[in-house]
């Protein structure tokens, strides 16, 4: 008996994300898979502002549950701030303290809908707890990130420091240019009770016998076999889960703007840092300096700004460079269909912060990435998508480590004349197509066995 769709029994699998866009999409992308192959009934549980752009196209055995944060927070962290969208970093440990201080209510959530599994994020090492001690049920940690920087990660924190990582090319901590990942995993929350580095680790410590990441093995199966040598635990691939795009309306003008891009005109770049990150404002200037060294250079730049900080985007461009890009550039504020961008077939190049979402979407649509990754596991996944040869990395200026507008550009240009890496490129699309089916295949196969207890 498997875990296919002529299983007479639903099996009932909760599952709780970290807050964030990046995290909470995963989760729903596998959710859609598992119900839509599968005979499993989701619940999908976070706050409500997290999960109220899902109510509307939800598919047959999903439902979404809300959680809701302690009302202490109320004054620090407003309901509408419950998500790490447009949060201003320096609330971030605030929010993973309420997300901590709601496990009370998550607790009333197991027992009301008493499910057969739970599979949590790599943030919230008391669910699993909670799931063992209310119901005696199993609970799989799903890593929505890459194989590459999560088995450095754990070897950064299972091993002493002078044990070295056995692929020296990713070990940035070595080549100081993951100083402020490291800053990021010895801190924590703003109760100072739990580090960042002993939150990730008692979270995958507390995984039963298997953990989900999603990646395809074809890209990272050797750092996948690394991660489950370290855990001593069965490291399960599910694919990259990559969304179809959705047509939603609002997204036409851009794609008007790309059709009306004819042969002739030049190949067109899409620029995004992603859904947490925000530009300071000599980040944006270099970005501009970077898209106008070449004047024969189209692109489509989406800019973001914090909550309550938004400004005109002309304030912080620099001065005429709106009217110096005129016609060549789109300037788009705060989000853009990037699935939909990335599958036109104008756009020949993809400045990206490297989110590990959006590397999957790079490689799987064929868009060569010019990596500029800025913070978490970002720098990571900007060495594999040098090392697998889809992309590029821009090298940060030596004397202070920030991003140089003039190497942007350069890369840029190198990127869009490398035949060999456009070929590249579109060899792993194609030779993904498929892989990631028959990856969320075992992995149905194996939660299914995991709560059969077979
Ligand atoms: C897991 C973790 O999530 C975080 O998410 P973040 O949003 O920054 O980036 P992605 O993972 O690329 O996720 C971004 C997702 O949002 C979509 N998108 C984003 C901006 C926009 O304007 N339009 C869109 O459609 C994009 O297509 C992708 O699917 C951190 O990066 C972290 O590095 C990453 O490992």
């Amino acid at each position: 008996m498997g875990a296919d769709r002529g299983s007479t029994k639903r099996r009932s699998i909760l599952m709780l994300p970290w807050l964030a866009h990046g995290h909470i999409s995963p989760f729903f992308e596998l959710a859609k898979r598992l119900t839509d192959h599968y005979s499993f009934h989701i619940y999908l549980c976070s706050t409500p502002v997290n999960l109220d752009h899902l109510r509307n196209t939800l598919p047959p055995f999903i439902q979404l549950v809300d959680l809701h944060l302690p009302s202490s927070f109320d004054k620090t962290l407003p309901p509408n701030s419950h998500t790490t969208k447009n949060l201003p970093p320096h609330l971030m440990p605030t929010l993973k303290s309420a997300f901590d201080q709601s496990e009370p209510a998550f607790s009333q959530i197991l027992n009301s809908l008493r499910p057969d599994l739970l599979i949590y994020d790599f943030l919230m090492p008391w669910a699993p707890r909670a799931a063992a001690r209310e119901l005696g049920i199993k609970s799989v940690v799903f890593i929505t990130g890459g194989a590459a920087c999560h088995s450095f990660v754990t070897h950064y924190i299972a091993h002493p420091p002078e044990t070295q990582f056995p692929f020296p090319n990713l070990d940035i901590v070595s080549s100081g240019e993951g100083q402020k990942t490291v800053e990021f995993l010895e801190s924590g929350d703003d109760q100072g009770r739990l580090s960042n580095k002993d939150r990730y680790f008692q979270c995958l410590k507390s995984s039963s016998e298997i953990v989900l990441i999603k990646t395809f093995r074809e890209i990272e199966g050797k750092y996948a076999d690394y991660f489950s040598k370290l855990l001593g635990k069965e490291v399960v691939t599910v694919g990259g889960l990559v969304r179809e795009p959705e047509a939603k309306t609002g997204d036409s003008d851009i794609i008007n703007w790309l059709d009306q891009r004819d042969h002739s005109s030049p190949p067109v770049v899409f620029v995004s840092f992603g859904s947490e990150y925000f530009l300071s404002m000599e980040e944006m200037v270099e970005v501009a300096k970077g898209l106008e060294r070449n004047k024969d250079l189209n692109f489509i730049w989406v800019v973001r700004f914090p909550e309550g900080a938004e400004q005109e985007k002309n304030l912080l461009l620099p001065e005429g460079f709106m009217e110096r890009v005129e016609g060549r550039g789109l300037v788009v504020e705060g989000w853009a269909p990037q699935a939909k961008i990335l599958q036109h077939e104008r756009v020949a190049g993809f400045v990206s912060h490297c989110g590990w979402s959006s590397v999957l979407e790079g490689i799987v649509y064929g868009v060569p990435i010019v990596a500029m990754p800025m913070q978490l596991d970002q720098p990571w996944d900007a060495k594999l998508v040098e090392e697998i040869g889809v992309g590029k990395e821009v090298r940060r200026r030596k004397s202070d480590g920030g991003i140089d507008g003039e190497e942007m550009g350069k890369v840029i240009d190198e990127v869009l004349r490398n035949e060999e890496m456009k070929g590249r490129v579109r060899e792993l699309s194609e030779k993904l197509q498929g892989k990631g089916d028959a990856e969320l295949v075992a992995a149905a196969d194996r939660l299914w066995s995991l709560i059969e207890g077979v």
